[in-house]
């Protein structure tokens, strides 16, 4: 009988993140943990475990009492996308696989989702080689004003997230955006481009599963959907200075939209569950994408499935870029929760709102709120 489970090690030493086996009776590490994995058992709520079991674990360690069996850490789904373009019998458990994760996790990763390595390689790069301009470069996008069409910013609002850099544009429908998109480096348009177009393909395709899902079926807001909102967050964060404490690049929030689709070049993304207190790192597996729920989902599934609280910490060995892709209805077009999923038991419990009001809600409300959703609750002043 095997005494090991397996979760993905939580230690960042490791550029990749590598298999962790933990002997569930002798509480022991097995071989595979890679060589600096110390880390993990001292700071053991930094694999997910939930906050009271991790409590009560570190409790006995430090009593020097015989060890508490460790809480199963919960691995974060990874489910294949190709499954929902096969039989129907495939399809409809790839559906009930995304379903159960976002209700259950709030976000998981996809693979085989049809976008190639090579150009999410490209996306990275051109990224990485935006953000190695001279500074006279990336300043010709430079603004705090919210409502640009494209803005590089190295300064942070929430104060705590100091030493991010990043470009925003918007991206669907891709003719309309891509003029105000930097033309150095000069591949920048095309391989930017090329997957911005890709991820809105994905971004459908989940939507659509999820819809089918919720019980509303696969073309609810279909047409509003393939019109709606693309917007893109190119993140550019330092390695971090700090080999024993976590130095964070991007403070706790949730995402607007209805899905969110990011691209990690390293490690460094970590997720709050609804149900949880303690973040989980979210491993850099190749050719992976990890996928969470924004505040607009929460609010059309009228509450069934919970926005992702997320935050980024600089990584222990390299420089980091991610790329947000944020999927929602257009700039005006108010999200209400689906008339099918409120009842008698089941009230409504989100007043509608827009991107628009997205972005009123953002200067006043910046520290006041980690998620956009909480203030549009119904039974919320
Ligand atoms: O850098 C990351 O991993 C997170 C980025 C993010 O959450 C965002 O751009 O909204
Ligand atoms: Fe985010």
């Amino acid at each position: 009988m095997p005494c090991c489970f397996q979760s993905f090690c939580c230690c960042r030493f490791s550029r990749a993140y590598k298999y962790l086996s933990i002997c569930a009776v002798l509480e022991t590490s097995c071989s595979q943990v890679c060589s600096q994995c110390c880390a993990c058992s001292a700071r053991p709520r930094r694999t997910g475990m939930p906050a009271v079991a991790g409590s009560l674990y570190m409790a006995s360690q430090k009593k020097g009492v015989p060890l508490l069996p460790r809480p199963p850490v919960r691995p974060l789904p990874v489910i294949n996308l190709s499954r929902l373009t096969m039989d129907s019998a495939s399809r409809a458990l790839a559906v009930q696989d995304i379903v159960s994760a976002c209700r259950q996790r709030g976000c998981f990763q996809v693979v085989s989702h049809g976008i190639s390595k090579s150009c999410m390689k490209g996306a990275l790069e051109a990224a990485s080689e935006f953000f190695q301009l001279s500074t006279e470069h990336k300043e010709e996008f430079a603004s705090d004003d919210i409502r640009q069409p494209i803005r590089y910013d190295t300064s942070s609002r929430d104060g705590i997230s100091m030493s991010r850099s990043f470009l925003k544009h918007y991206a669907n429908p891709l003719d309309d955006w891509i003029k105000f998109w930097p033309t150095q480096p000069p591949t920048y348009r095309e391989k930017m481009g090329k997957y911005a177009v890709e991820t809105q393909r994905v971004s459908m395709q989940l939507m659509e599963a999820i819809l089918q899902g919720l019980g509303l079926g696969p073309l609810y807001l279909q047409e509003k959907l393939e019109g709606g909102v693309q917007f893109m967050a190119l993140n550019n964060y330092p390695q971090s200075a700090s080999k024993t404490t976590d130095e964070i690049g991007l403070a706790p929030h949730s995402d607007y939209g209805f899905l969110t689709i990011l691209l990690q070049s390293s490690p460094g993304l970590e997720v709050m569950h609804h149900d949880d207190d303690a973040w989980t790192p979210v491993p850099a597996i190749p050719g992976a994408l990890h996928v969470h729920v924004g505040d607009h989902l929460e609010v059309l599934s009228n509450g069934q499935l919970k926005s992702l609280v997320h935050r980024a910490v600089l990584n222990l060995i390299e420089s980091r870029i991610s790329i947000a892709s944020i999927h929602g209805l257009s700039m005006d077009e108010e999200v209400h929760c689906a008339e099918e999923l409120v009842d008698e038991h089941h009230p409504k419990m989100y007043r509608g709102s827009s991107f628009q009001d997205f972005l009123n809600f953002l200067p006043a409300n910046m520290n006041k709120y980690k998620r956009f959703v909480e203030s549009l609750r119904i039974d919320k002043p």
